[in-house]
C-alpha cells in the first residue's frame, strides 16, 4: 500500500507539487498520468526518498520509504531505466542488486528471461542496449527482490506495441497476485488497459482521481444525428453543452439513455448513441491537462 499525503514541493517561486494526496491499494493498478512537467517524476521522487517534500509525506505499508530495512525487498523501482553505470553488461547490474540485497545471483538469468533478455542481451554492456531494453532491464531490477510494490515513471517509454503488450501483462499478473503498483505515463491509452484506478495530475496538483471505470462511466455520451443542427438545437433546449469532434458526432455530458429519449420525442433521428467511454475520458484528460491548472469545477471525483 502507498499513501501520499499532502505532498508539496517547491522549487524557488514554482509549486512543482501541489498538495497531492492519494492512495495505492494492493492488488490495483494506478495510473499516474499527466502531461510533460506536471510533476508525476518528483512525485515519484519524493515517494522514494530521493527528493524531499516541502510538505506532506508519503509511505509505503506504513513506513517512510527511507525508513525500510532492505528497500529493495519492498518496494520495486524504476525511475530512469538509463541511470545505471553504462559500462556494466545487464547481468553485473542485476548481480550487484542481488547481493546489495542479501540475495542469491542464481535467479539472474531467470529473471532476464521474463523480462525478455536473452543471454546475449545479458552479456551486452548497457550503452548497447536500446531504451527498450533498458527498460526492460530496469523492470528485471526493480522485480528482482519479489517486491509487493512497485513504482514505475513511465516504463512504456521506448517500448514497442509488442512491449507495452507485454507489460501490461507483467504489471496485471503482479496486482492480482495482490501486489501494488504505481505506473505513471503522459499517454491515457498506455495505462487505461492496465489501469484499475486513474490520478490524473496537471501544474503540479490533482485534477481528477478515481476509478478507471467510474470515470469512464463518467465520461459523457457519444450522439450523432442525421441533422446536427436538430442535434444542436435539442441539446441547447436541454441546456446541455456539447463538444463536436471532427466527424461530426458531439459529446455530451450525460447519460445515453436521457439524450435518446429527449432525441425520440423530439423527432431527432440519431445515428450514433453511446457511452463515450476510452475516447471520452481521454478528451476530458485533455481538457484537465491542457487548460492549466483546470477550473475550480474540476474537482477530485472521488476517492
Ligand atoms: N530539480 C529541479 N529543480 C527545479 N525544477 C524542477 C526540478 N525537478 C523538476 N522541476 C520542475 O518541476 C516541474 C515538474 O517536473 P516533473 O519532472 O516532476 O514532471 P513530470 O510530470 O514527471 O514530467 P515528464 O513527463 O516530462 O517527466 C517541472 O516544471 C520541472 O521543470
Amino acid at each position: 500500500m502507498i499513501e501520499v499525503e499532502h505532498l508539496t514541493k517547491r522549487y524557488g517561486g514554482q509549486l512543482a507539487v501541489d498538495d497531492v494526496s492519494f492512495t495505492c491499494e494492493p492488488g490495483t493498478v494506478t495510473g499516474f498520468l499527466g502531461p510533460n512537467g506536471a510533476g508525476k517524476s518528483t512525485t515519484m521522487r519524493m515517494i522514494c526518498g530521493l527528493t524531499p517534500p516541502t510538505s506532506g509525506g508519503a509511505t509505503v505499508d506504513g513506513v517512510p520509504y527511507r525508513r525500510l530495512g532492505n528497500p529493495g525487498r519492498k518496494v520495486g523501482v524504476l525511475l530512469d531505466a538509463s541511470a545505471q553505470h553504462a559500462g556494466r553488461t545487464g547481468r553485473e547490474i542485476l548481480a550487484l542488486a542481488a547481493i546489495t540485497m542479501g540475495l542469491d545471483t542464481a535467479r539472474i538469468p531467470e529473471r532476464l528471461a521474463k523480462v525478455g533478455l536473452d543471454k546475449t542481451a545479458a552479456r551486452r554492456r548497457l550503452r548497447g542496449y536500446s531504451l527498450g531494453m533498458r527498460q526492460r532491464l530496469g523492470l528485471a531490477y526493480a522485480m528482482l527482490g519479489d517486491p509487493a510494490v512497485l513504482i514505475l515513471d513511465e516504463p512504456a517509454n521506448g517500448l514497442d506495441p509488442e512491449g507495452i503488450f507485454w507489460m501490461r501483462g507483467l504489471l496485471r499478473g503482479f496486482a492480482d497476485r495482490g501486489g501494488t503498483v504505481l505506473l505513471s505515463s503522459h499517454l491515457l491509452r498506455e495505462v487505461e488497459a492496465v489501469a484499475d484506478r486513474l490520478v490524473v495530475i496537471g501544474n503540479g496538483r490533482i485534477l481528477v482521481q478515481g476509478g478507471k471505470d467510474q470515470l469512464l462511466g463518467e465520461a459523457g455520451t457519444l450522439v450523432r444525428a442525421a441533422d446536427p443542427a436538430e442535434l444542436d438545437s435539442l441539446l441547447q433546449s436541454m441546456g446541455i453543452t456539447g463538444s463536436r469532434s471532427a466527424d461530426g458526432s458531439m459529446l455530451v455530458p450525460s447519460d445515453p439513455q436521457t439524450i435518446g429519449k429527449a432525441a425520440a420525442a423530439a423527432g431527432v433521428v440519431l445515428l450514433e448513441l453511446r457511452p463515450a467511454g476510452a475516447g471520452g475520458l481521454e478528451e476530458m484528460f485533455l481538457r484537465l491537462t491542457g487548460n492549466g491548472h483546470g477550473d475550480s469545477k474540476l474537482e477530485e471525483v472521488t476517492r
